[in-house]
C-alpha cells in the first residue's frame, strides 16, 4: 500500500520529564515501601512477650500493605514509557486504495437502550467519512424486538437525506439527534440560504423519522406481545432495503452503506454468552455476506463523534512498519452526560488518559469493548493456511462451508446485488450460522472469541500489537456515549466488570503467569494490574475501614509511635501515594475537585462492587453462582441527572451498596469518637494511636457524604432511615436470617455492651443482610456460610471488646 506522500501518517511521541519524574518517584517510593516491610517483618521476629500488639490484626493489616503495594507495584507498568499518538488522515492515499469495514452495533434491550437512540449511533456510523461502498453497518438485536427491526427501517429511509445532507456541507456532528438539539454551531455557513432550506428540510425529516418509529414502536408492542420473547426466538436476518422513492428525485442515487439487520436464534435453555456471543454471531454472518478486512465494533449508546475516526485508524493501519503486526485501533470511550464535577468518575479518567497510553509504550493497550478498528483475521482465523484441513477447520469453526470458504477469499464486493438482495441460499446459511447449536462442538463456545479484556490479551500474547488514539486538545472525541451517571447503575456495572476481570486473573490465562514467555514482563503487569484490582482493592479497603478503627476503639496500637523514625516511613508512603494520585490528576488537566472524587469513589467501589464482583468470580469460579450480565440503563432519568449535576449523591441505590457505606462509617464514627474518648479520659497513650486516628479521620474526611446523606439531606436522594429492600424473593431469607440472628442475640449471655459496640455491632448485621440479598436467592445454603461468618464477625468483635474490658 503507497502512501501519496513521503510524510508519515502518523507520530508517536513521549514525554521525557514526566517519565523521568514517575520513574524517580517510583523508585522512592519502592525504597519506602522496603522500610515498612522490614518494621513489619522484624515486629513479627519480635519476642511476643514484648510486643504490645496482638498479632491477628498486625497479620491482617501487613497482609493488606503487602497486597497495596503490590498492585501499587503492578500499576508502574502504566508510567514506565507511556506514548501519544498524532494522526494525519489527509495523508491517506486515494479513496480507492482504502479498505472496506464491517461495523457492529449490538443492541438487546429497548426498554433500557431506547430505539432512538440506537438508531442514532447506526446514522452516525453510516454517515462516517469514508467511501460508502466501502461501509457495511450490521446491526445485532439481541432481544429480536419487531421494533428494531422497523426501526432500522426507518432509519434507512431517513438516512436518504441525512447522508447527502452531512457530506454536502461537511457536517461534523454526524449523529443527527445531537446536531438537532443545538441551537448554535449550524455550520459551517449559516448564513448561506442554501444550507438553511436544507437543514430546515432534514430537520422536517428527522421529526417525521421519529414520529414513524414512535408510531411502529406502539403496533410493535402489540406484536411482540404474542408470540415474542427477548430470550427464546428464532435467527432473523435482514439486508434493509429501499423502502419506497416517496420524496425523491426519480433518478437520484444515493451511495449508502449495507446496511443489515441480525438476530440470532435464542433459546431460553442454551446459554447465549451475552454480548461476546452476539459479536462472534455477527462476525459469522458478516463472513458470509460482506467479509470486509475490517470491522469497527460499537455499543449501541457509542455514536460516531468525529466522522474521520476510521481514516484515523487507517493512518495506523497503512504504516508499513505497524500493519503486520498490528491488531486494532483503539479509540477511548468518552461520554456525553458528563458534569463539570463528575461525583462518580464516570469518565473513568485513570483507565483512558494514563493506562491505556502506558501500555500503549509497550505493546498496545487493551481491548476496550467498543471504539475499536479490528482486522477480521486477527479476530478468527490469523493461522490459516492454505494447507490447513478441512477436517481440522470445521472442528474450530463449525460445519458451513459458505463461512469456511471467507477464511481463505477476499471479497471485493459484498455478496449482495445492486438492489440490495441476497440470494436466498446466502440467507439461510446466515441462519444456520445464527442458530444456538452452531457453537455446539466448536471453538466458538469454547475460547470466548469475543470478550473485550481476554480477547485483546490472548491476542497479543500470540504476536499481535494495538494501537491507542486519543483525541488532541484541538480535535473531537472520536466517539461518545451514555455514561452511568447514578450510584446504583455504576456500582452495578462495578460488580460485572470487577467479575469479568477477577475472571480471568483467577484463570488460566491469569497475566502474570500466562503472559511473561508471550509478551513481556512489564505488559503483563499492565494486563495484571486491570485484572487484580477488584480483588487487591477489596480486600486491603475492607481491613483498613475496619480493622485500625476497631483496634483503636481497644486501645489496640497498629502502627509505629510518633517519635518512632518509622512513624515518618508510614506517613511518607501514605502522603506519597496521595500526591503522586494529586499529581496524576493534575497533569491531565483535571482540577483538584476530580482528585477528591476519585479517591472517594476508590474507597466506596472497592467495598461495594469490587468486593460483590470479586466475590462473584470466586463462586463462578467454583461453579456456585451463574455468569450473569446486567445490562446498563441507557434512559436518563430526570432527578437522577439533577442530583449528579448538582454534584450530590444519589443513595435511592439497592441496599447492597448502601450498607457497607454505612457500616464503615460508623465504625470509623464510633471508633474515633471512643478512641478519642479513651485517650482523654481513660489515660490511653495519644503518640501510639495517631496513626490510627489520622486513618479513621481520613476515611470520614473524605467520605463525609455518606454522613450527610444519613442525618442532614431532606431530598430524595439521601439514606433513608430503613434501607429497605425491594426484592420481592429475598424477603423470606432476609426475614428467617433476622429471626436467626435475633435468637442468637436473645440467647447470648453477654452483659449489654456500649452503645458503640452496639452501633458496630448492628451495622455489621445489615452488612450481612446486604450480601444475602445480593447471593441469595440463588444458592441459599453458601449465603448462609457467608453471613454466618459476618454475624460471628460481629460476635467475635463483642468478646474481644469484653476480653479486653475485664
Ligand atoms: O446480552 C447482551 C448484553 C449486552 N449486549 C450489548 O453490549 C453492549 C454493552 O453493554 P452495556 O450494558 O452498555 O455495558 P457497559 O458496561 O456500558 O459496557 C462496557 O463494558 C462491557 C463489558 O462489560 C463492554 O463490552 C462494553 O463495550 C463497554 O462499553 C450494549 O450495546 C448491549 O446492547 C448485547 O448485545 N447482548
Ligand atoms: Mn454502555
Amino acid at each position: 500500500m503507497a502512501s501519496s506522500s513521503s510524510l508519515p501518517l502518523h507520530l508517536c511521541h513521549g514525554n521525557k520529564l514526566t517519565t523521568f519524574f514517575n520513574r524517580s518517584h517510583a523508585i522512592l517510593h519502592s525504597i519506602a515501601i522496603a522500610f515498612l516491610i522490614h518494621y513489619r517483618v522484624s515486629l513479627f521476629f519480635q519476642d511476643h512477650k514484648t510486643r504490645t500488639t496482638p498479632i491477628v490484626p498486625l497479620v491482617f493489616v501487613f497482609a493488606s500493605e503487602l497486597l497495596l503495594s503490590f498492585i501499587w507495584f503492578l500499576g508502574r507498568a502504566y508510567i514506565w514509557s507511556p506514548v501519544y499518538r498524532t494522526v494525519f488522515p489527509e495523508r491517506l492515499p486515494n479513496d480507492e486504495e482504502l479498505p472496506a469495514i464491517d461495523v457492529f452495533i449490538c443492541t438487546t434491550d429497548p426498554n433500557k437502550e431506547p430505539t432512538i437512540g440506537v438508531m442514532n449511533t447506526l446514522l452516525s456510523a453510516m454517515a462516517l467519512d469514508y467511501p460508502p461502498d466501502k461501509l457495511r453497518v450490521y446491526l445485532s438485536d439481541d432481544g429480536g424486538y419487531a421494533i428494531t427491526l422497523h426501526a432500522m427501517r426507518e432509519a434507512r429511509r431517513f438516512a436518504r437525506f441525512w447522508l447527502p445532507f452531512c457530506r454536502r456541507f461537511d457536517i461534523e456532528t454526524r449523529c443527527p439527534e445531537v446536531y438537532f438539539s443545538r441551537t448554535e454551531d449550524y455550520r459551517p455557513n449559516s448564513k448561506n440560504s442554501d444550507f438553511i432550506d436544507e437543514m430546515q428540510k432534514t430537520k422536517e425529516q428527522y421529526e417525521l423519522f421519529k414520529e414513524r418509529v414512535r408510531r411502529g414502536g406502539e403496533e410493535c408492542k402489540f406484536k411482540d406481545k404474542g408470540v415474542h420473547s427477548a430470550s427464546n426466538h428464532p435467527s432473523c436476518i435482514e439486508v434493509i432495503q429501499e423502502y419506497s422513492k416517496e420524496g425523491l428525485v426519480e433518478d437520484q442515487i444515493i451511495e449508502m452503506p449495507l446496511l443489515v439487520y441480525v438476530s440470532r436464534e435464542k433459546i431460553t435453555c442454551h446459554f447465549h454468552h451475552f454480548k461476546a456471543g452476539a459479536v462472534n454471531a455477527l462476525l459469522r454472518v458478516s463472513a458470509v455476506l460482506s467479509n470486509s478486512p475490517y470491522i469497527l465494533m460499537l455499543d449501541c449508546d457509542m455514536y460516531c463523534n468525529d466522522p474521520t475516526s476510521a481514516r484515523q485508524a487507517m493512518c495506523l493501519h497503512f504504516d508499513p512498519q505497524m500493519s503486520p503486526s498490528l491488531a486494532f485501533v483503539q479509540f477511548p470511550q468518552a461520554f456525553h452526560d458528563i458534569s463539570q464535577n463528575d461525583i462518580y468518575d464516570s469518565e473513568v479518567r485513570s483507565a483512558y488518559t494514563i493506562a491505556w497510553p502506558g501500555l500503549d509504550g509497550l505493546k498496545g493497550p487493551v481491548l476496550s469493548g467498543t471504539n475499536f478498528y479490528i482486522k477480521r483475521e486477527a479476530l478468527c482465523c490469523h493461522s490459516i493456511k492454505k494447507d490447513i484441513e478441512l477436517r481440522e477447520l470445521k472442528d474450530s469453526f463449525g460445519p458451513s462451508n459458505e463461512f469456511i470458504e471467507s477464511l481463505r477469499r477476499d471479497y471485493k464486493k459484498p455478496n449482495v446485488n445492486d438492489d440490495g438482495e441476497v440470494s436466498n441460499m446466502l440467507l439461510e446459511e446466515a441462519k444456520v450460522l445464527t442458530s444456538c447449536s452452531y457453537e455446539d462442538h466448536t471453538k466458538w463456545g469454547k475460547e470466548a472469541i469475543a470478550e473485550d479484556y481476554l480477547t485483546g490479551f490472548v491476542m497479543q500474547c500470540k504476536g499481535w500489537t494495538s494501537a491507542y488514539v486519543a483525541p488532541s486538545s484541538t480535535t473531537r472525541p472520536q466517539f461518545l456515549g451514555t455514561s452511568t451517571t447514578n450510584l446504583n447503575d455504576l456500582l452495578t456495572q462495578g460488580i460485572r466488570w470487577g467479575s469479568g476481570l477477577v475472571d480471568v486473573a483467577i484463570s488460566r490465562h491469569s497475566p502474570l503467569l500466562y503472559g511473561p514467555p508471550r509478551t513481556s514482563f512489564l505488559h503483563s503487569m499492565g494486563y495484571a494490574e486491570l485484572s487484580l484490582f477488584p480483588l487487591l482493592y477489596c480486600i486491603p479497603l475492607w481491613c483498613f475501614a475496619t480493622i485500625p478503627s476497631l483496634c483503636l476503639l481497644n486501645g489496640i496500637p497498629l502502627y509505629p509511635e510518633v517519635s518512632d523514625p518509622y512513624f515518618s516511613v508510614f506517613l511518607f508512603i501514605f502522603l506519597s501515594a496521595l500526591s503522586k494520585h494529586l499529581h496524576e490528576v493534575l497533569i491531565t488537566g483535571r482540577p483538584i475537585r476530580k482528585w477528591i472524587n476519585e479517591q472517594r469513589i476508590w474507597m466506596i467501589k472497592s467495598v461495594t462492587c469490587h468486593t460483590y464482583g470479586s466475590l462473584d468470580a470466586i463462586l463462578k469460579k467454583f461453579r456456585l453462582r451463574e455468569a450473569s450480565f446486567l445490562t446498563t440503563n441507557k434512559v436518563a432519568d430526570d432527578e437522577q441527572i439533577k442530583l449528579y449535576r448538582e454534584g450530590k449523591f444519589d443513595f435511592r441505590a439497592s441496599a447492597i451498596f448502601v450498607e457497607p457505606l454505612v457500616t464503615v462509617m460508623l465504625v470509623n464514627l464510633a471508633s474515633v469518637a471512643g478512641g478519642v474518648f479513651r485517650m482523654m479520659f481513660m489515660g490511653g497513650d495519644w503518640k501510639k494511636m495517631l496513626g490510627q486516628v489520622l486513618l479513621s479521620v481520613y476515611i470520614i474526611v473524605m467520605n463525609y457524604v455518606v454522613i450527610e446523606g444519613m442525618v442532614m439531606r431532606k431530598d430524595k436522594g439521601r439514606i433513608p432511615l430503613h434501607v429497605s429492600v425491594g426484592e420481592d424473593n429475598t424477603k423470606d431469607m432476609e426475614h428467617e436470617f433476622c429471626e436467626r440472628v435475633q435468637s442468637r442475640e436473645r440467647s447470648s449471655d453477654t452483659t449489654p455492651p456500649t452503645t458503640v459496640a452496639v452501633a458496630t455491632a448492628s451495622s455489621f448485621i445489615r452488612l450481612a443482610k446486604a450480601i444475602n440479598v445480593r447471593f441469595g436467592p440463588k444458592m441459599p445454603l453458601k449465603t448462609m456460610a457467608i453471613t454466618t461468618i459476618v454475624a460471628n464477625f460481629r460476635s467475635t468483635i463483642f468478646i474481644y471488646q469484653e476480653r479486653t474490658a475485664s
